[in-house]
């Protein structure tokens, strides 16, 4: 860092056994932004002006001006918020997949008023529920809130979605998590332009070629997209290949943009001891692959996986027998 306060230390970021590289940060009129884009790699773009109209949003603003709506809010004993789909949770209490699989749901979804989120990440004390607050940005929030979000540069955001032949923009969240809080590592199957507002996050990524090294619960599992090594305590013994792990890994502050490309494996945390942290991500669908060319990319492989799970699980109905008969069917003959 020159010789501007350095705004975090390294005894912010939690301590990981795993190999990492930094991720490149370019200025937004660099032309190695897409470069980099291009090639479906994450890069961190400086100084635009994505959301710069947000600069202002800090907690008196947004509990003056975020409108009395309930806003989704999840509750964890722990530092980690892992992700879980509730459709298949529901499909698991219903039987739909026999009665073998258990599934103990690691956070809790909750609707809280905006001042009583802010109260409890205020007077949060150890040992009670951390929280993150999670909402789609909509017309529940307040209409200067709704101003500021049409002020987001749309023109730099728009330019990407064509420049890369994204789809279509299907979400922006809004996320306000308390210091410390760990969003596990997981993959999501859309593009994803990450736009820090308040607080410093540290992410850490992997491509998509890591699969072996990163173990995804099976696809009918509720944490679906969800790496099962726990980073806090590897289990080496039954996720060997996690040694062999290599990541890149940013702090990334505001006004600075991370390009989460589809597919990638991303672990997020806001440092510990950094205060509240705002973020606000731009998801958009992956555009329709003009021609497939190969040999195939990593990210295409990963995506024929999850049909050939989903394909067996539709068919043998029990999850139990799905990897009996994948092995059965590759040990021993494609070597
Ligand atoms: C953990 C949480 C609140 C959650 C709980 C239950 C269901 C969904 C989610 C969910 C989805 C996205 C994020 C934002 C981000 C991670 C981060 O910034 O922490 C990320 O992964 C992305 O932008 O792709 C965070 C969450
Ligand atoms: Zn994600």
């Amino acid at each position: 860092m020159s010789n501007e306060k350095k705004q975090w230390d390294p005894s912010q970021l939690r301590k990981y056994e795993i190999s990492l590289e930094q991720i490149p940060r370019y200025d937004c009129s660099d032309p190695r932004v897409d470069e980099i884009m291009d090639e479906n790699k994450p890069v961190i773009i400086q100084n635009s002006n994505v959301v710069a109209s947000a600069k202002k949003w800090n907690l008196e603003y947004l509990e003056k001006y975020m409108g009395n709506g309930d806003y989704t809010v999840f509750l964890s004993r722990n530092h980690k918020f892992k992700y879980y789909d509730d459709k298949k949770v529901a499909k698991i209490n219903n039987g739909d997949m026999g009665r073998n699989i258990e599934f103990t749901q690691p956070t809790k979804k909750v609707d809280m008023k905006l001042p009583e989120f802010l109260k409890r990440l205020k007077d949060w004390k150890r040992g009670d529920d951390r929280l993150y607050l999670q909402q789609g940005l909509n017309n529940t929030v307040g209409p200067e809130i709704v101003r500021d979000f049409l002020n987001f540069d749309w023109d730099f955001c728009n330019g990407k979605q064509t420049k890369h032949n994204w789809g279509p923009l299907t979400y922006n969240l809004l996320l306000i998590a308390m210091e410390g809080n760990v969003t596990p590592c997981h993959y999501d199957e859309q593009q994803n332009l990450f736009a820090q507002i308040h607080g410093y996050k540290r992410c850490i990524l992997f491509p998509p070629s890591q699969f072996e090294c990163l173990y995804p619960y099976p696809v009918y599992h509720p944490h679906d997209r969800q790496s099962m090594v726990d980073f806090d305590r590897p289990d080496y013994s039954k996720f060997p290949k996690f040694r062999e792990a290599k990541g890149y890994e940013a702090v990334i502050g505001p006004g600075d943009v991370l390009y989460i490309p589809i597919y990638w494996w991303h672990h997020i945390e806001s440092l510990m001891r950094g205060g509240h942290t705002i973020t606000v991500n731009f998801w958009y669908k992956d555009g329709p692959s003009s021609t497939i060319s190969y040999p195939l990319k990593d990210y295409q492989k990963v995506a024929i996986m999850r049909n050939i799970e989903k394909m067996l699980q539709d068919v043998l109905k029990d999850p139990r027998e799905v990897g009996p008969l994948l092995r059965t069917m590759v040990l021993g003959r494609f070597t």
